[in-house]
């Protein structure tokens, strides 16, 4: 019989075709156009919509169309599974279920029957449908327009091979089966698709549109209503010829578990469906005509029709007032709008960021995965982990630095070390002094000299402990002064404490022996001051000694930028021998000259102090004993003090003389006695109002320093990235800090280094901070950290231990034995060209058996992974006849059966979608491909 199309059905009803066309989707069809034709059964429907004509109707078609659309149609709408898939899926089961015998008058009236039984389950069928809801709507609407087609496919055969496919599901590569079973499919359950592999995709999809599906759902359903629900006993046994037992059945499984083989989803998701709509329709086509046995599944179940329409439409309006909720890696996770940045601490952990943003922390575990991390919900993760799974959600994740949080800590607290100071408050206090220079230049025989010249008359002569500091008494300019000084020669204590983020010191001291001239070292601790911009005072020493030429040192330390005042530069130098303990006064001053010319030292002793820990350690006698320097306030014993992790109420404090003291002044040195642990040198110590603050505040950084140990470090620059700092404002000024086995090189390669072309003028600029003759050290490593600079190793190599903290703290060592390699290196990092070396490493090769279409996925290629991996998102030549039909693209999605996976090795089969690219063949060989950096040697 030709089918009528819309136009022509309008005309006979008398109404325009868009009113025909409004009322077709108003019932759940969804034609394309006015000339679309329409199956009988659908004209019927159409026509029952207008009462008027029913009579002229009933004359045609009646008969046959029974009720074919509606179950269909539900479906259709019913954006109902999560994954457009899924959904697809469903119309499969459902129709399949009425496979073709709709057309046919007799098994229709068979049906009806059957269609009671369907009802019950119905129920379940809604009871699943909030699942159903959550899923991602996006699915429901692709679906939809799927439905339109069938009505040409519903007339193809009219009994759709009764069990024709001999279990296809157990084929992975299910889509042709399909193809061919699709009305099989839904009665028994024999198509299995869930066994396919690629079910939910091709096979079942087109399955659908190929209309078989529909013909099926929506004959099965009809039946029951139309001719069944009127008298639902009669017509049971008359017309089980067509297949009585099974069709009773059909309607059901058709929706909910449609084989066992399926996965969970797919079952429920139809069911929903089917039932919320199918069933009602089914039932009765509306409450009135309604079986008894259906009207009472249905009535606990709502209206039919509507209620799924209503749902559909809460559903829809859900979906659209949470935009942002994107399915990633299979999940829904709530998505940022790629600004909000989310501020997490080191070491914090999914679930961390999870409850920052509201989600469910499996799901971002899920997401992780999917970028290739595997990470638990309460594991610690490091900032790049963050930083790409951010990317991926949307906000920007940015760790805070230690010091930032601390900041935050005592802000918790409402504590604000930055608090700028009223000046009125502000007193002058003494200049804190360190000892820098070469090895045996005479630090320590200078701090020896300072501080018997300068002891306390009452102790002079006498010894004084070391406690890591001294204070001595200066007479300048007729008045008295004080200086501090850090009784640890060298630059390891001082860098060490820069390194934690403690600035203790205000000026440095230069030893340089005058029969000795400037060394290695001197430049590294000129390095290390200048780094922290801490003016320097130069003392030559040794000049008792035969051969001592001082202004030599002069010349040399000018070419470093210390410019002697009397060469009109603005640092001053001082002769002294510190053996015979000559000038020491004349250093003295120039020490506080320099201070007062060049610093502003005051700060406020009227408030709780606040300071830094310069050394510590444990006293079997005493426990943890500290010695502090107060840098703000006033120390008093009985105080409560935290000091990094260690808190506690001083029980007593001892200066330099070993002498009790009841408080010290800003800049004051002193041992501290009543701490719960030993503090490290560089942690803030501070006055708290109560001790539960003290505490709190230690146990709170106590927590922080375990995260931090528990996430990786953050890393700092590497010359790879210099270009992407520099591009992002991050950096502009690449630091390097070289290392070499002599002088001679370490020079030549500096001057070398210097006359590299950097580029423009508003380019990045290249930077020695410091260079040194032997192994690289901790210290090295300590100003790298500090000054986020790269280590250049010239034939030499870290020191013991140096390989991991330097990995530790995430510092760039890059070794060399050719000077030209290094220019090379440098060059192109500042050129942003010093890009990685990759090398591509071939994952696994699988062919191509099958190919399955997919309106949502594309085109999928079933295949066979003959050798090595197959893995997710990495990069494919597809290979035909040995010829690279392209090479630039990537595997975006990867199944085994309904699985997402991450990677299907050797002799299994899997789904492989490679993106927008389709042009993919049975025979063709996918190669799957990484490129993999390669150690720079
Ligand atoms: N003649 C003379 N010898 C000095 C003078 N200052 C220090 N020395 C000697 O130089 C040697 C090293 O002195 P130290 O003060 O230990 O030198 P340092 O820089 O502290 O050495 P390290 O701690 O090893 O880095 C000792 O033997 C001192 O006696 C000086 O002014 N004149």
């Amino acid at each position: 019989m030709a089918k009528l199309r819309v136009h022509e059905v309008a005309k006979q009803l008398g109404i325009t075709s868009r009113e025909a066309l409004n009322k077709l989707e108003e019932i759940g069809e969804f034609v394309s156009s006015a000339s679309s034709t329409i199956e009988p059964p659908v004209v019927k429907r159409l026509r029952a919509q207008f009462p008027d004509d029913a009579p002229a109707e009933k004359a045609k078609p009646a008969p046959k169309a029974a009720a074919k659309k509606p179950a269909a149609k539900p479906q259709a709408k019913k954006p109902a599974a999560p994954k457009a898939e899924v959904s697809e899926a469903q119309p499969q089961n459902a129709k399949p279920a009425a496979p073709k015998p709709g057309p046919k008058a007799k098994p229709v009236e068979a049906e009806a029957p059957v269609a009671e039984t369907p009802a019950p389950e119905e129920p379940k069928a809604e009871a699943a449908a909030p699942e159903v809801e959550e899923a991602p709507k996006p699915a429901a609407k692709p679906a939809a327009p799927k439905p339109a087609p069938k009505p040409t496919a519903p007339t193809p055969g009219p009994k759709p091979a009764p069990k024709p496919a001999a279990r296809p599901g157990n084929n992975p590569f299910q889509s042709k089966q399909d193809t061919t079973a699709p009305r099989p499919g839904p009665r028994g359950g024999s198509p299995r698709p869930g066994n396919n592999p690629f079910a939910p995709q091709q096979g079942m999809r087109q399955d659908q549109r190929g209309g078989g599906p529909r013909p099926a759902g929506g004959g099965a359903p009809k039946p029951g209503p139309r001719k069944g629900a009127p008298k639902p006993g009669a017509k049971p046994g008359a017309k089980p010829g067509a297949k009585p037992g099974a069709k009773p059945q059909q309607p059901r499984e058709s929706g909910p578990r449609p084989t066992p083989a399926m996965m969970p989803d797919q079952i429920q998701k139809p069911t929903p469906a089917d039932a919320g709509r199918g069933g009602p329709r089914r039932g009765g086509g509306g409450g009135p005509r309604r079986g008894p046995g259906r009207g009472s599944a249905q009535g606990a179940f709502g209206r039919g029709p509507q209620t799924g329409r209503r749902r559909s439409k809460k559903r829809q309006r859900r979906e659209e007032n949470s935009p942002q909720a994107p399915v990633i890696g299979g999940v829904k996770v709530p998505k940022g709008d790629g600004e909000t940045v989310l501020r997490l601490r080191r070491g914090s952990s999914i679930a961390d960021l999870a409850e920052k943003i509201k989600a469910d922390p499996a799901a971002l575990v899920t997401v992780l995965f999917h970028l290739g991390e595997m990470a638990t919900a309460n594991q610690s993760l490091d900032e790049d982990t963050f930083e790409v799974l951010g990317a991926e959600i949307g906000y920007k994740v940015e760790i805070v630095s230690p010091e930032d949080e601390d900041r935050e800590i005592l802000g918790d607290f409402n504590i604000n070390l930055d608090a700028e100071e009223d000046k009125a408050d502000l007193e002058a206090r003494p200049a804190v002094i360190t000892v820098m220079g070469h090895v045996d230049h005479g630090k320590t025989r200078t701090l020896d000299a300072i501080r018997s010249a300068r002891v306390r008359e009452s102790e002079a002569g006498g010894i004084t402990q070391h406690i890591g500091a001294y204070q001595v008494d200066v007479q300048h300019e007729g008045k008295p002064r004080k200086l501090t000084f850090i009784d640890t020669p060298g630059h390891e204590a001082f860098t060490a404490m820069r390194a934690r983020g403690a600035k203790v010191t205000d000026i440095a001291v230069l030893v340089v022996a005058a029969d000795d001239g400037v060394m290695p070292q001197t430049i590294e601790a000129l390095n290390h001051a200048k780094a922290a911009e801490v003016p320097i005072v130069v003392a030559i020493n040794k000049i008792d000694k035969e051969g001592a030429n001082p202004d030599r040192i002069r010349g040399e330390l000018s070419e470093y930028g210390l410019v002697p005042e009397e060469y009109g530069g603005d640092t001053m130098f001082v002769e002294i021998s510190a053996l015979n303990k000559l000038n020491v006064d004349g250093l003295l001053e120039s020490i506080l000259l320099t201070a007062d010319a060049a610093l502003e030292l005051t700060a406020n002793p009227e408030r709780g102090a606040r300071g830094v820990a310069i050394e510590a350690n444990l006293d079997r006698g005493r426990g943890p004993v500290a010695t502090v320097l107060v840098q703000t306030g006033t120390l008093r014993v009985g105080d409560n003090v935290v000091v990094g992790d260690a808190h506690g109420r001083v029980r007593a404090m001892f200066d330099e003389y070993g002498d009790a003291v009841s408080e010290a002044l800003p800049s004051r040195p002193v041992q501290v006695l009543g701490l719960s642990n030993v503090p490290r040198a560089g942690d803030v110590f501070l006055v708290t109002s109560d001790d539960r603050t003290a505490r709190q505040i230690a146990e709170r950084r106590e927590t922080a320093k375990r995260n931090a140990m528990l996430a990786r470090r953050r890393k700092r620059i590497t010359l790879e990235e210099f270009d992407q700092a520099v591009a992002e404002g991050k950096l502009d000024t690449l630091n390097l800090i070289i290392k070499g086995d002599a002088s001679g090189p370490v020079e030549a390669l500096e001057d070398s280094l210097m006359q590299v072309d950097v580029g423009g003028e508003d380019e990045v600029q290249l930077r020695v901070i410091h260079r040194g003759v032997g192994a690289i050290t901790q210290n090295d490593v300590n100003l790298a950290t500090v000054d986020n600079a790269i280590i250049i190793g010239f034939n030499v190599r870290p020191a013991e231990r140096v390989n991991e903290i330097a990995d530790e703290e995430g510092v760039d060592m890059r070794f060399y034995t050719v000077i030209y390699d290094v220019i090379d290196d440098i060059e192109q990092a500042l050129k942003g060209m010093l890009k990685p070396e990759y090398e591509e490493v071939v994952l696994g090769r699988a062919e191509v058996r099958e190919i399955f279409r997919s309106s949502k996925v594309g085109t999928i290629a079933g295949s066979m992974v003959a050798s090595g991996v197959m893995r997710r998102n990495a990069q494919v030549r597809l290979l035909r006849d040995n010829k690279v039909v392209t090479d630039s693209v990537t595997v975006s999605s990867l199944r085994r059966f309904t699985d997402d996976v991450n990677e299907v090795r050797e002799g299994f089969e899997c789904g492989i979608g490679l993106g927008k690219f389709n042009d993919i063949r049975q025979g063709d060989i996918i190669e799957n491909y990484e490129m993999q950096e390669k150690p720079r040697v």
